[in-house]
């Protein structure tokens, strides 16, 4: 479990994070969405040991972040994909299990880039490949990694339309398969619904959660989510508190 107790963020005279209270279960697939500037990047970095608390605390699995990430246990995508540039698509994703100390397991690698629609690009260097397709090999190389906490922020920016759709939904797929928990920071509704179990909806700043939303939409979930009626019935609840904002907390 990921929690966070009275968090609070403050860079000099900014309070980026004011009290917040999180609360993630083991194997859920949250998101994290609010205005730009609300604390999203800030909560994703606290969680991951990246930044510390003001005041407050932060605990994964039970455990300080920096020690979840010392075990091995936490796995991050951020905006800038830092890949390696002499290495290939295929060595990228593979190398840091390989310092994880990890067997590096070339095929399941392989099966990933294939997933993320990159098959055949396996021995291309991120300079031949597009900022997107970079962008994919970096999201890949975190699901390889195998940790158990996964933390996105906007892995998809990049990314037009119609591939983020298909990408939340095969990141979706490999999470279900193989049982990790997922926070996933995004500017997106509509991607904020499809791939949660529940948003986190943030206002700010100061940043605050506003309110949880449950997305009860079928597992494992396709494109055709995206035309169902739940599917809009939730979205327009996503929006309804995103614009309520601040006047949302009880
Ligand atoms: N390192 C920093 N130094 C000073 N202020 C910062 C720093 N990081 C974030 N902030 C401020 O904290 C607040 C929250 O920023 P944060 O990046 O977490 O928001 P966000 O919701 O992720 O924004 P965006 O959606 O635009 O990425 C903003 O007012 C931002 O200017």
């Amino acid at each position: 479990m990921i929690r966070t107790d009275d968090l609070t963020v403050s860079f000099g005279e900014t309070r980026a994070l004011d009290g917040v209270d999180l609360r993630v279960r083991d194997g859920e697939f949250v998101t994290i969405l609010g205005p730009s500037g609300c604390g999203k990047t800030t909560l994703l970095r606290a969680i991951g040991g990246l930044q510390s608390p003001t005041a407050g605390d932060v605990r994964v699995d039970g455990r300080p972040p920096a020690a979840a990430q010392t075990a091995g246990d936490l796995g991050f995508v951020f905006q800038n994909h830092t890949l390696l540039p002499w290495k290939s698509a295929l060595g990228n994703v593979t190398f840091l299990r390989r310092l994880a100390g990890k067997d590096p397991a070339p095929e399941a690698a392989r099966d990933l880039l294939a997933t993320m629609g990159l098959a055949g690009y396996e021995d291309a260097r991120p300079a031949a490949l597009s900022g997107g397709m970079n962008q994919r090999v970096s999201i890949a190389r975190a699901l390889h990694l195998g940790a158990d906490v996964l933390l996105m922020d906007e892995p998809f920016g990049e990314l037009d339309e119609l591939t983020r759709e298909e990408m939340g939904i095969a990141v979706r797929r490999v999470w279900q398969r193989e049982d990790r928990t997922i926070v996933f920071v995004t500017h997106s509704v509509p991607e904020a619904v499809l791939l949660a179990d529940r948003c986190f909806v943030m206002c700010g700043p100061p940043g605050r959660i506003v309110r949880a939303v449950d997305v009860e939409l079928p597992r494992p979930r396709d494109e055709t989510v995206l035309e169902s009626a739940p599917f809009h019935r939730t979205v327009a609840t996503v929006r309804t508190v995103l614009s309520e904002g601040a006047d949302a907390i009880q």
